[in-house]
């Protein structure tokens, strides 16, 4: 991915100390992280890790019980920032008797002055949808279009979607996910997308939010992050860590026979026989997900920044 939309200076999500706490516990818990403006980036975690929660935040739906999250420097809830952020939920809440034609001129209706009905009609058209067809008799797939012909005619800045793929097609999610990242690029639209599809966020997205238990365990461009990990393949006996290996943060480590493999925030030379190859996204993400417990990492640019910074 190239970077000329993405502003590094512009903020789009700022979190700094934020937690949710329902009757059962934390959904969030001290979280905090910066996004640039500009950037796809993928928020992933194991169900119940707070992606919702953090979205239907970031899309004004919900306050925090602790700390703050603005976008564009302001609170989510801000009347001013409202039609700046385009949501996309998980349950995609449309009026089933309405057209597909019907919602769309709702859509405009709700975003005067904004409203891009041939972006809207272009998604809907692809897609070969009847606009005379109600929404209630669409598929999950073809309502999932619907909803993000909506997000798209609205010409977010900043665009939420949780889980936007799941119900689609390989060949259409692949259409979509074009799609979108055209869109995206054409307007320089900051995208949080949560996926459990980490095949699918390789190559499209380059930054990422990876969370576990309610908090922030990655956070950053996704070349830094992979470029901060090595995966060390050797020969070592026993159970124990190989020696060679302190000092150096083991995210993750398997044994399987003499066969030792880790992945590894380095920390300068490893000593020893080892193979060293950059991890894929998908492994970097899979070894988190198996550990969650591993220390958290922040690139530079997703530490969260002053005010003064953070305002568009
Ligand atoms: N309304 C609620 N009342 C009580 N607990 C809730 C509520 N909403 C979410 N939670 C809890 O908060 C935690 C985070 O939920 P959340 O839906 O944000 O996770 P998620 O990462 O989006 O999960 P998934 O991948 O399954 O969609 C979970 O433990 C969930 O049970």
């Amino acid at each position: 991915m190239t970077d000329l939309t993405f502003q590094p200076d512009r903020t789009a999500l700022q979190a700094v100390g934020l937690g949710v706490k329902h009757r059962r516990g934390w959904a969030l818990r001290d979280c905090s992280f910066r996004l640039p403006a500009g950037r796809i980036c993928a928020l992933v975690g194991p169900n119940g890790a707070g992606k919702s929660t953090l979205l239907s935040l970031a899309a004004g739906l919900r306050r925090p019980t602790t700390g703050s999250l603005t976008a564009f420097g302001a609170g989510p809830t801000d009347p001013a920032i409202r039609p700046r952020v385009a949501f996309v939920a998980q349950e995609k809440p449309l009026y089933p008797h309405f057209t597909v034609a019907d919602t769309l001129r709702l859509g405009h209706e709700l975003n005067p002055g904004v409203w891009d009905q041939a972006a809207a009609e272009r998604l809907v058209r692809d897609g070969g949808l009847p606009f005379g067809a109600r929404v209630g008799s669409l598929s999950g797939g073809q309502r999932t279009r619907v909803a993000l012909a909506l997000a798209f005619g609205k010409k977010p800045e900043l665009l939420l979607l949780d889980e936007p793929m799941s119900d689609l097609d390989p060949l259409v999610r692949h259409q979509m996910m074009a799609a979108l990242m055209a869109e995206a690029a054409e307007r320089a639209t900051t995208v949080v997308m949560a996926s459990h599809v980490l095949a699918e966020l390789d190559g499209v997205c380059d930054y990422l939010l990876l969370m576990a238990d309610g908090q922030v365990r990655l956070a950053g461009e996704v070349e830094d992050l992979i470029a901060a990990h090595t995966l060390l393949l050797g020969r070592h006996e026993g159970p124990a860590l190989p020696p060679e290996l302190a000092g150096h943060t083991v995210v993750e480590s398997r044994a399987t026979g003499r066969q030792f493999s880790a992945l590894v925030r380095t920390d300068g030379p490893v000593a020893g026989r080892w193979e060293a190859t950059e991890p894929s996204l998908e492994e970097l993400l899979l070894a988190h997900l198996r550990a969650p417990g591993a220390p958290a990492l922040l690139t530079p640019s997703a530490e969260p920044r002053g005010a003064a910074k953070a305002a568009a």
